[in-house]
């Protein structure tokens, strides 16, 4: 398994604290649910946080024939100890405007109170207090730990918030939760530890207030009213936590004021304070960690604190799926190193790579040649090396995955000492402004290597895309003559699929055009498709075979196939008629999606790479201005289209159209049409339009590297910044 430090600490943490952080969880979510039901009770008097005490005194003063205490609790609840005119004793609620009772003292439910303790000691006492605090430790740290990989994923603190780019649904809001739950869980977490210290007395100890009273002094002169007190008068209530009265009338006996920073002692004739006792520290901080970890009388954070617990259950789940996922990812040999002619050399962060170094293994084994696979980081001189392929990653900015950190030291240190042939396939996305940088400098130096010469260029492949993989396996097999042929369908994607059957409704014959490529429709028998959606066919027996669909104006689908001489599929489509039905799947591909907003649109597209544009432009409703760059070899090429494209132009859904074609005249390419409209490239780049291309992966790395150029030298932006942006939009096979 390949993984980084901060990934490794971050995955203990959480395997060695998961139970009693999802415990913890759970009873969390149940317990900020606490402060919302105390908040419905209704006991808080609107406006009474800015009445003053010195009122509220005065009137329960009028009311009671004695009061014992007043309390604000955390609820901004104002509540009465009293004797009544009666001589009754009452500890209630009361409204702090009237002096009147309002209801009686909360009492903690039954449920709530079973959920504390767990939540608090898992009913353990002081054991469980203590697995409670220390699992409130660890939290933090993964979430520290956590908050690190988010920062090497996105680049820096810089681009801490911008655009997660997407690799499969758990990875995505594994991060996404994460960035947003940060600052909560590690609130609860800080403010869990600060708690279990302190019922551990690991805090510092607070000393009991001490007061110097002039007791001989002490004067009865002038009396004043308690609302007359200056320092009633400027107290409001929501400073308040309780008011003790005195015991008796001696001018001995006083007001006993806690505030929420302070003990103020206050004669009860004159209302002159007699002593003061700030908090200490430890004193403010404990009560601020109970209101913050628990969500006491303020509802909103209650939420906030719930959401984050039920957002911690998501972090386990998701997780431990990544978890069990790159640990799939295996490196099996049966060959000793020593002894095999093919090495093959992975570097990958988190393992998703080595499926498809597997497959190639698996290939060269069975087609009898001893193949040897290993990680980059494992490199040392294999004797029998007569061919190196190195597949890799890239990572971080443009640097090595984590398990090829040390290849190129190693190599320099002890490189081969036979001569040997080598083929580089980077792994990247063209989301990242250094696409496949590693793979690049990797082959740069082996090229520089006084025994190795180049068995094939370099390859890169975007977002982990299957058929680009096997097609350079396929040319890999064609220079070392073997019979590489990968499944057509990908080995390392595991979700079944439904398969449906569709009715064909009319189709071309490949015969009749020049391209030997034929359009076929098919009735659609599933709402929820658009273009640029894939099909999945399978022909009898056989595997999958993708196909990017149109959804036309009456909603029927429509393909463009090429057919090739030895293509199971594309044989098996141009042999149906009308009326026959075929089985496939259908594949959402929400990244080639025509754009919702009413920005340009540039489409750019080779051979039957039109097709998902063609039902682009048949839905284009709102004439949104659209530009498509098709290449072709020949102008007949074009006959199959031509109805279509010219109906858009008729009706405006399509501005311009602009073939090129490779085998006629001047034998232009889409690239060079679009370096000619360079200006009109970098206004829609700039204008947040979006740019789709649907063709093959050679068309894609020549458009790819026109529009960085223009995008680089017109806007001073990398490609990359719009790619992020979802501007730009690619479908190549
Ligand atoms: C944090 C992060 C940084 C990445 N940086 C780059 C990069 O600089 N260049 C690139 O081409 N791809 C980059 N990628 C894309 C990965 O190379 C790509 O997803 C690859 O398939 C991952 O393979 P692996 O999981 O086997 O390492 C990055 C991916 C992530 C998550």
């Amino acid at each position: 398994m390949i993984i980084s430090v901060w990934r490794y600490s971050h995955l203990i943490l959480a395997i060695s604290s998961f139970v009693f952080i999802a415990l913890a969880s759970i009873t969390g979510i149940i317990l900020s649910f606490e402060p919302i039901s105390e908040q419905a009770s209704g006991y808080k008097i609107a406006h009474s946080d800015d009445l003053s005490l010195g009122e509220t005194v005065t009137t329960l003063k009028a009311d009671y024939l004695e009061v014992l205490e007043l309390k604000v609790d955390h609820n901004g609840f104002v509540s009465a100890s009293v004797i009544d005119n009666e001589g009754e004793m009452g500890d209630f609620y009361i409204d702090p405007f009237t002096g009147e009772k309002i209801g009686d003292l909360l009492e903690k439910s039954p449920f709530f109170e079973f959920t504390t303790s767990l939540h608090r000691s898992l009913f353990l006492k002081s054991t469980g207090r203590f697995i409670i605090g220390l699992t409130s430790f660890l939290l933090f740290l993964i979430a520290i730990t956590g908050f690190i990989l988010v920062l090497k994923r996105q680049q820096g603190i810089k681009k801490l918030f911008s655009r997660i780019i997407k690799e499969n649904f758990f990875q995505y809001y594994h991060t996404y939760l994460g960035r947003l739950a940060l600052i909560p869980i590690t609130i609860i977490t800080i403010t869990g530890t600060y708690l279990s210290m302190e019922k551990f007395s690991l805090l510092p100890e607070v000393a009991r207030p001490t007061y110097d009273i002039d007791y001989e002094n002490l004067s009865e002169e002038p009396a004043l009213k308690a609302n007359e007190f200056p320092i009633f008068k400027n107290t409001s209530l929501s400073e308040v936590r309780s008011l003790q009265f005195p015991f008796s009338p001696d001018v001995e006996d006083y007001y006993t004021l806690q505030l929420k920073d302070k003990e103020v002692l206050v004669n009860q004739f004159t209302g002159e304070v007699l002593g003061e006792h700030v908090y200490p520290m430890v004193t403010v901080l404990s009560e601020l960690s109970l209101l913050l970890h628990t969500g006491r009388g303020n509802v909103w954070w209650a939420i906030v604190l719930g959401l984050s617990s039920c957002s911690i259950l998501f972090f386990i789940y998701s997780g431990f799926a990544l978890t069990f996922k790159r640990k799939a990812a295996k490196i099996k040999n049966n060959l000793k190193k020593d002894d095999c002619k093919y090495i093959i050399l992975i570097g990958s962060e988190t393992g998703s790579t080595i499926p498809f170094a597997m497959q190639l293994h698996q290939q060269l084994l069975e087609n009898g040649e001893s193949s040897y696979i290993t990680e980059m980081n494992r490199y040392e001189r294999f004797p029998s090396m007569e061919k190196l392929v190195i597949i890799t990653s890239t990572y971080g900015k443009g640097e090595a995955p984590a398990n090829a950190t040390k290849f190129m030291q190693k190599f320099e240190e002890q490189p081969p000492e036979q001569e040997f042939s080598y083929a580089v396939v980077g792994f990247g996305s063209l989301a990242y402004e250094d696409y496949c940088q590693y793979a690049i400098d990797v082959n740069d130096m082996l090229s520089q290597n006084e025994y190795a010469s180049e068995l094939m260029a370099i390859h890169t492949i975007n977002n982990r895309s299957w058929e680009a993989y096997r097609q350079w396996a396929r040319l890999l097999g064609n220079k070392i003559s073997l019979a590489i042929e990968l499944p057509a369908k990908n080995p390392v994607e595991l979700k079944p699929k439904k398969v449906r059957s569709f009715m064909v409704l009319s189709k071309t014959n490949a015969e009749d055009s020049i391209d030997d490529t034929f359009l076929i429709e098919l009735e659609r028998n599933s709402g929820k498709v658009k273009s640029g959606d894939l099909i999945g066919i399978y022909p009898p027996d056989e595997h999958e075979r993708l196909y990017s669909m149109a959804i036309m104006e009456e909603g029927q689908i429509l393909l463009s196939v090429k057919r090739h001489d030895l293509g199971v599929c594309s044989n098996y489509l141009n042999q149906l008629s009308s009326g026959d039905t075929l089985q496939g799947s259908l594949v959402k591909n929400k990244n080639f999606h025509f754009p919702s907003k009413r920005k340009p649109v540039i489409m750019i597209g080779t051979g039957t790479g039109i097709a998902p544009f063609l039902g682009m432009l048949a839905q284009n409703k709102n004439k949104v201005e659209t530009h498509l760059y098709w290449g072709a070899r020949t102008p007949q090429s074009y006959q199959l289209y031509a109805e279509n494209i010219q109906k858009c132009l008729d009706n405006n859904s399509l501005t311009r159209f602009l073939p090129a074609y490779s085998r006629e005249g001047d034998r232009v390419y889409v690239q060079d049409l679009i370096e000619q409209d360079t200006e009109l490239i970098a206004r829609v780049l700039k204008n947040k339009g979006v740019i789709m291309i649907c063709g093959s992966i050679a068309m894609q790395r020549e458009v790819t590297n026109r529009l960085e150029q223009i995008s680089m030298g017109e806007n001073n932006k990398p490609l990359s910044y719009y790619q992020n942006k979802n501007q730009i939009r690619i479908d190549c096979y």
